[in-house]
């Protein structure tokens, strides 16, 4: 049954519940979070079976209705070390694009950057990491051979005015190395942003963080890069991802990656199951009355198109949850 045709009861649950209790935000929280949809790049670069190019786009279409400002659509890496991401060009070339919708890409150097420029992305990301074996299993490169590449990817898209986000993988612990240091995540982070990154994404590659955790790690890499320039990207491995989020946010965060259904995972993180759920980031904040300006319905729709092409249950709990008391 489509989510939109579900009982309204249902999905307005939890919205009433929590209404009852107050109309105000929680002191401290954000009046409003960016989120940043992920599920159509991480959520579909690690299925065994390649996802048709069709589906990758309907699913956009499909998420592009929604409301979300930001979906990273595909990423321009080599063929040989992520398959599932070859049809960049053909995905990028179909699509409906809205015009408030940013469509991005992630780009490891200047290569995938042309690549994404002719492409038409909006905006693309460069992706390293505060952990030097991560860094060279993921991107064949050390930290600091990274940041050269990095450099050039930042000065080619200023010349080309394209916006460059910046990713750092494992600042909660690492799957090679374990426990990460967060004065090591602020200081890649930093370099990122003064290489001209807007925001900075950190990535619990591995889900493995928990909220203090959390709370410490962005308390010293916001002493780096400002708060609001931050944004947070969870995977829920160990079921921490929602209280890691929440965590972020009274700390003054505003964005928030996350996948609907909760696909996802790192070809590169043996283990890292999905990134966060969509479903369950807006479901946690419309509880929060913090806004997003995404409709849950057709979120959850987006979600339920996705795991049945895929044949895979979803990894929402709150599309679980409306499914089964259906
Ligand atoms: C970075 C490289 C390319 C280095 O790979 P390399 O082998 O060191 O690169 P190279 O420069 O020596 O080139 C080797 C071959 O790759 C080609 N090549 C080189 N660059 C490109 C490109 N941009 N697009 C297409 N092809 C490219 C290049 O042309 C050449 O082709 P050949 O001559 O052998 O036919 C490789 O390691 C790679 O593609 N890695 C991608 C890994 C990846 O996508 N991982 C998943 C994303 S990161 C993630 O999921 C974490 C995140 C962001 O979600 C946050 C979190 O959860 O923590």
């Amino acid at each position: 049954m489509a989510a939109s045709r579900m009982p309204s009861v249902v999905l307005t649950l939890g919205k009433r519940f929590c209404r009852s209790y107050s109309q105000v935000g929680m002191a401290g929280l954000p009046t409003f979070v960016k989120i940043v949809e992920v599920g159509p790049r991480d959520g579909l670069q690690n299925e065994k079976n390649i996802v048709p190019t069709s589906v990758k786009v309907e699913f956009i279409n499909k998420l592009s209705e929604t409301g979300l400002p930001v979906i990273e659509v595909s990423s321009f890496v080599s063929p040989k070390w992520v398959p599932q991401m070859s049809d960049h060009n053909e995905v990028f070339a179909a699509i409906k694009r809205k015009p408030d919708v940013v469509y991005s890409a992630l780009t490891p150097n200047v290569k995938g950057l042309e690549s994404a420029l002719e492409a038409k992305a909006s905006e693309v990301a460069i992706f390293g990491a505060a952990s030097e074996s991560f860094s060279k299993k993921n991107i064949n490169c050390s930290i600091e051979e990274s940041l050269s590449r990095f450099q050039a990817v930042l000065i080619r898209a200023k010349e080309a005015n394209i916006r460059v986000r910046g990713y750092v993988s494992c600042v909660l612990g690492c799957p090679y190395e374990g426990s990460i240091k967060p004065e090591k995540v602020a200081e890649v982070a930093r370099k990122m942003y003064e290489l001209g990154c807007y925001e900075i994404s950190l990535g619990d590659t591995i889900g493995i963080g928990t909220p203090l955790a959390m709370r410490q790690l962005i308390s010293v890499v916001s002493k780096e890069v400002p708060l609001d320039r931050l944004a947070v990207h969870c995977h829920d491995t160990y079921g921490q991802a929602l209280a890691n989020i929440f965590a972020a946010l009274q700390m003054g965060v505003s964005v928030v990656d996350s996948s609907a259904a909760g696909l996802g995972g790192c070809p590169y993180a043996k283990g890292a199951s999905g990134n966060v759920s969509t479903e369950d980031v807006v479901y946690m904040l419309n509880g929060l009355n913090i806004k997003t300006g995404v409709d849950i319905h057709k979120l959850l729709e987006a979600g339920q198109y996705i795991s049945n092409a895929i044949g895979r249950k979803t990894g929402s709990k709150v599309a679980q949850a409306t499914h089964s008391s259906l």
